[in-house]
């Protein structure tokens, strides 16, 4: 059975199965060893702090709703706008998990500092509420932007390169960070946040230094919603630990939506465009074989160079690799990216 049949049948098995009947064995294994790369402590806020901050999580100030979380706008009082994040908790935390949650999101928060990592502000942490306050994305997710962007323009090529850069950047530094021990484990394009000039910044980077007990990653598998499971490496279906190399593959996925604009990439239908089967089924075919035209984003109008949508693609098929070890590593890819081929417009003009 190819893992493209093992994936669908665990992804039905996740939609059938309810929140009770999910088990810690739907998750991928996390790791640990996070290497210390300095920095001042962020702030713990007091529950009346937060709560002051998001005026009581008031929804005037709800900006987004995942699978796992609330967010909302949040005033600091230094006046720095931030993210708040209410995660939802499937149960009370004891003692003991309240202080190894303390104890990570202190490290996160001041040992995670990169320019395209959403950096963490500050966080509340108490038996009946978890609020992780993040910068904030003034302009939203790479996911809305591709694919709900209403009356604003599509994203030209060159904020598209831009933020794959940003975002192979980012992951890069978090597979560094944590010495190459630990994956981010669920990157897709709704955790590429995009801030003003279409920087992008990885989402959830303190997901490197949860070291789940049990219990949490019981909470976590409740929660997970089969949408999540289109960015998922194959040996994630085989249960297999997650590894940096697992977030290449969630992250060639998310070049493929960059390059084709597919919004659902594993519901994706090709038959609208002439082919069929899953985004990465249909389009790494055709990327390998240099016929970008055929699966480029039609949004872009023509507006983009052909060489470098094909280099572009060629890097995304080495991501997408079903054997693990044959991926690049995210440094790799990050360097690939940053060529000249790629930040050229369809003139032979440099980009930015
Ligand atoms: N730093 C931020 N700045 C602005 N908006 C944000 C930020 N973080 C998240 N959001 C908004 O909140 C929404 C929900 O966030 P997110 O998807 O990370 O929640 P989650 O529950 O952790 O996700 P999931 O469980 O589905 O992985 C996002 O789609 C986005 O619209």
């Amino acid at each position: 059975m190819g893992w493209t049949t093992k994936a669908v049948f665990r992804w039905l098995r996740l939609c059938c199965s309810s929140s009770n009947e999910s088990s810690a064995a739907d998750l991928p294994a996390r790791g640990g060893g996070i290497l210390v790369v300095g920095g001042a402590d962020a702030p713990e806020l007091t529950v009346r702090e937060v709560n002051e901050a998001t005026a009581r999580f008031s929804g005037a100030r709800l900006v987004g709703e995942g699978d796992h979380a609330r967010v909302y706008r949040a005033s600091l009082r230094t006046g720095r706008a931030a993210a708040a994040k209410r995660l939802r908790l499937v149960h009370r935390d004891s003692d003991d998990v309240i202080a190894s949650t303390r104890r990570q999101m202190s490290a996160a928060a001041s040992r995670l500092r990169h320019r395209n990592v959403a950096r963490l502000l500050g966080y509340t942490v108490a038996a009946d509420l978890r609020v992780l306050l993040y910068e904030f994305a003034d302009l939203g997710t790479l996911h809305d932007a591709l694919h709900l962007h209403g009356d604003r323009p599509p994203l030209s090529w060159a904020q598209r390169v831009r933020v794959a850069l940003d975002a192979a950047r980012g992951l890069a530094y978090l597979h560094a960070a944590s010495a190459g021990a630990a994956a981010h484990g669920d990157f897709r394009s709704s955790k590429v946040l995009l801030f003003p000039g279409f920087r992008a910044k990885v989402a959830d980077g303190h997901k490197v230094f949860r070291r789940q007990t049990d219990q949490e990653e019981l909470g976590y598998a409740q929660v997970r919603r089969a949408s999540t499971v289109a960015h998922m490496p194959p040996e994630w279906f085989s249960m297999v630990h997650m590894t940096p190399k697992s977030d290449v593959f969630s992250f060639g996925v998310v070049l493929l939506e960059l390059l084709t604009g597919a919004p659902k990439p594993f519901d994706f239908d090709a038959t609208d465009r002439g082919g069929c089967g899953n985004l990465w089924s249909w389009a790494a075919p055709l990327l390998a074989e240099g016929r970008v035209e055929e699966c480029i984003d039609p949004k872009l109008g023509g507006q983009y160079p052909r060489a470098g949508a094909l280099e572009l693609g060629r890097i995304a098929v080495q991501c997408l690799q079903e054997d693990l070890t044959s991926r690049p590593s995210m440094d790799t890819v990050a360097r690939l990216i940053n060529c000249d081929v790629i930040f050229r417009d369809q003139h032979g003009c440099r980009l930015l």
